[in-house]
C-alpha cells in the first residue's frame, strides 16, 4: 500500500528565538512530527512551554533554530508567502482584533490568496465564504464592525476567515480562549467534523484538556523542558505522559476516570457502593470535599434509590446512620468524630 504523504512533516526541528546569534534561546527540539489529512491534533502543555512558538515556526512566521519543515513534501523555506497562504490558514491569539472592517469583509479576506489583490470574489469564493459563515454560526453579525464584537464573537469570525481560506492545513492558536462553555464544545466538535468531512489537517493549541481528550485524533504534549510526546490521547494516558505533564500542586489527573481532581488537604478514606447517577454524584461530591474514595476504606457509604427517593447509609465501622439528602450526609461527615 502506498504510504500517505504528511501535510506537515518536521525532521529534527528545533524551535527558539534569535537563531544564529549569541542570544540564541532554544525552546524545544529536536522534534520529528507528522500531521496527515483528516487529522485533528491538539497541542497541549503548560504556559510558556513553547506551543505558540511551535505554531509560528511551522507556519513560516518564525525562523527555526535548525531542522527541516515540509509542507506537502516541499521544503517550507523554498515556498513564497503566497504559496504558504494557499496551504496554511493561521489564526494566532494576537490577530483576533482586526480594526474597523465589517465581519463579511474580514471573512472574505480568507479568499485573498485566490482572488488576487483586487479582491474580486467569484462564485467559488462566495460558496467558500457562505460555508464558513454557516459552519461557524456568524451569520447573525455579518454587517457589524469587527471592533463592535465581543472577544468570543471575534474569535468565531477569525475561524470563519480561516475556513473560507480553504487550505489543506488549518493552524489555530488557542481558538477556544474567549468562548463560553457551549461555544467551546461546539467549536471543538466543528473542528473534529471539519477534519473528518473535508480531509483537512487541523492543528490547534489549547488548554482544554478534557475536550482535547475527547476530540483529538492525536495529542502533541509539550513539557516545560522542551520535550514533546505525540500519540493517541489514550496512549499518552496509559504510558503516564499525561499524568506527568499535569500532575502538579493542587491538581492531579486520574487515569481511571479521565478527569482532573483538585487536591484538598483532607485525606480520610471512604468507600461508596451503589449504582447509577446518585452514586456517581456522591463520589464526585466526596472527592470535591477532599475525601479519598476507595473501595478498601473502612467507612462505607451505601447509596440506594427507591421509587424516585434517594438514601445514603453511612457505616462508620461502629455506627450506622441514614440520610435522605446528600447535603445532610456531607454535613454529618463534617462533624468531628464521624470519620
Ligand atoms: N520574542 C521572544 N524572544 C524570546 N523569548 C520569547 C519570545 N516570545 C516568547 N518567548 C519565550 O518563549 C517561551 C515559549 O513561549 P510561547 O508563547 O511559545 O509559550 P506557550 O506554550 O504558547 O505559552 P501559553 O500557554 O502561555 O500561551 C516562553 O518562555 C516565552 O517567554
Amino acid at each position: 500500500m502506498e504510504k500517505q504523504q504528511a501535510i506537515l512533516h518536521t525532521t529534527a526541528l528545533t524551535i527558539g528565538y534569535h537563531p544564529g546569534t549569541s542570544h540564541l534561546k532554544v525552546i524545544a527540539g529536536p522534534l520529528n512530527l507528522s500531521l496527515y489529512a483528516g487529522q485533528l491534533i491538539c497541542l497541549l502543555g503548560p504556559n510558556g512551554c513553547g506551543k505558540s512558538t511551535l505554531l509560528r515556526t511551522v507556519s513560516g512566521l518564525q525562523k527555526a533554530v535548525s531542522g527541516n519543515i515540509q509542507l506537502e513534501g516541499k521544503d517550507l523555506k523554498g515556498l513564497k508567502p503566497a504559496d504558504i497562504a494557499r496551504q496554511i490558514s493561521l489564526v494566532l491569539t494576537d490577530n483576533v482584533r482586526s480594526g474597523n472592517l465589517d465581519v463579511y469583509s474580514l471573512i472574505s479576506l480568507g479568499r485573498y490568496p485566490y482572488s488576487g489583490w483586487l479582491g474580486i470574489l467569484n462564485q467559488t469564493d462566495k460558496t467558500a465564504i457562505d460555508y464558513a459563515i454557516d459552519a461557524t454560526g456568524t451569520a447573525a453579525f455579518l454587517n457589524r464592525k469587527m471592533d463592535s464584537l465581543s472577544d468570543g464573537e471575534c474569535q468565531k469570525v477569525m475561524l470563519a476567515r480561516a475556513i473560507a481560506q480553504d487550505t489543506p492545513l488549518i493552524i489555530l492558536d488557542e481558538p477556544t480562549a474567549h468562548l463560553d462553555l457551549p461555544s467551546r464544545i461546539q467549536l471543538m466538535r466543528l473542528l473534529h467534523q471539519l477534519a473528518k468531512e473535508t480531509g483537512k489537517a487541523i492543528l490547534i493549541s489549547t488548554h482544554e484538556l478534557d475536550l482535547a481528550l475527547q476530540v483529538a485524533d492525536q495529542i502533541w504534549l509539550m513539557d516545560s523542558g522542551g520535550h514533546l510526546a505525540a500519540g493517541l490521547p489514550e496512549e499518552l494516558i496509559l504510558d503516564g505522559s499525561f499524568q506527568q505533564a499535569f500532575d502538579k500542586d493542587g491538581l492531579s489527573f486520574d487515569a481511571a476516570t479521565g478527569t482532573f481532581h483538585i487536591h484538598h488537604p483532607r485525606k480520610e478514606e471512604l468507600s461508596v457502593t451503589g449504582e447509577g447517577t446518585a452514586a456517581f454524584w456522591t463520589r464526585k461530591a466526596l472527592i470535591r470535599k477532599g475525601y479519598a474514595v476507595t473501595p478498601a476504606a473502612v467507612r462505607r457509604i451505601t447509596v440506594s434509590e427507591e421509587g424516585g427517593l434517594m438514601f445514603w447509609l453511612l457505616d462508620t465501622g461502629g455506627d450506622k446512620l441514614s440520610f435522605n439528602t446528600l447535603s445532610s450526609l456531607l454535613h454529618a461527615l463534617d462533624q468531628p468524630g464521624i470519620t
